[in-house]
């Protein structure tokens, strides 16, 4: 509909709660993470198994980047950690910051960085669809992992020199043969957490597992994901897209826990 949501003053997070009264629930996300997380030594690693996954294709859904994997199979899947079953990869997005300014979700300590990946994936063991998953409370488990600027990454040029062909909203176009372990830092220690999606509809189905190390991508680079527009190729309005992030949300008396 008209006022669809998005990152602006007017349809922004500060109002997101008029179409979707569960922001102002009792596990939303993002949070921040303090300086003291009390280390649960019975969490095991968490484990990735990507190597056989495959992803489908690229989009700009008018919010963010979106990168897309064949989920009809249990070829990528997440297990271990907090996580009693295997999760199934679905997708993967990024919000940012304007130039020079950061953009993560989540804040350590009270400290932004300057984006955040959110790999996405849902509990295929209990549930029949990712639209189920999405609403139950152990449906959905989102890695994230905070970006810093400094050198070039290595491999972050096969996303970023795809986003000039999803420049407007609703563009998609193939993107095959990607794997997201090239995003992962060396150390996948991690803080973990009871929360939602950080965009509506904001579905309380989320299993946190927040990366503690950071991977570094250049300014350059993220340059590059400042090309993409909020608005779609038909709209007279350009909107560049940025600051497509939500700020912390309360705690409301959750416990984080930290591995290693
Ligand atoms: C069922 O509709 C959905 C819409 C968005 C999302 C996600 C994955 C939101 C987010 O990344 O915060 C999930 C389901
Ligand atoms: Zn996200």
């Amino acid at each position: 509909n008209g006022n669809h949501w998005g990152y602006s003053k007017e349809n922004g997070p500060d109002v997101w709660h008029k179409n979707y009264p569960v922001a102002l629930g009792s596990r939303q996300s993002p949070i921040d993470i303090p300086r003291q997380v009390s280390h649960d030594p019975s969490l095991g690693p968490i484990v990735l198994d990507y190597d056989h996954c495959t992803s489908i294709n690229i989009s700009n859904n008018g919010h963010s980047v979106v990168v897309n994997f064949d989920d009809t199979d249990d070829r990528s899947v997440i297990h271990g950690g907090p996580l009693e079953n295997p999760y199934r990869l679905k997708q993967f997005h990024f919000h940012w910051g304007g130039k020079g300014c950061d953009g993560s979700e989540h804040t350590v300590a009270g400290n932004s960085y300057a984006s955040e990946l959110h790999l996405v994936h849902w509990n295929a063991v209990k549930y029949q669809s990712f639209d189920q998953a999405a609403t139950a409370p152990d449906g959905l488990a989102v890695v994230g992992i905070f970006l810093e600027t400094g050198d070039d990454h290595r491999w972050l040029h096969t996303i970023t020199d795809a986003m000039y062909m999803v420049k407007y909203k609703g563009s998609v176009t193939d993107f095959k043969g990607f794997n997201p372990k090239c995003l992962l830092p060396s150390n996948l220690h991690f803080w973990t957490y009871l929360g939602s999606l950080t965009t509506p509809p904001l579905h309380e189905s989320v299993t946190w597992i927040l990366l503690k190390e950071p991977i570094v991508v250049s300014e350059k680079q993220l340059g590059k994901f400042r090309l993409v527009l909020f608005t779609g190729e038909e709209e007279d309005q350009r909107l560049r897209m940025e600051n497509n992030f939500r700020t912390p949300q309360p705690l409301k008396g959750r416990r984080i826990r930290s591995s290693n």
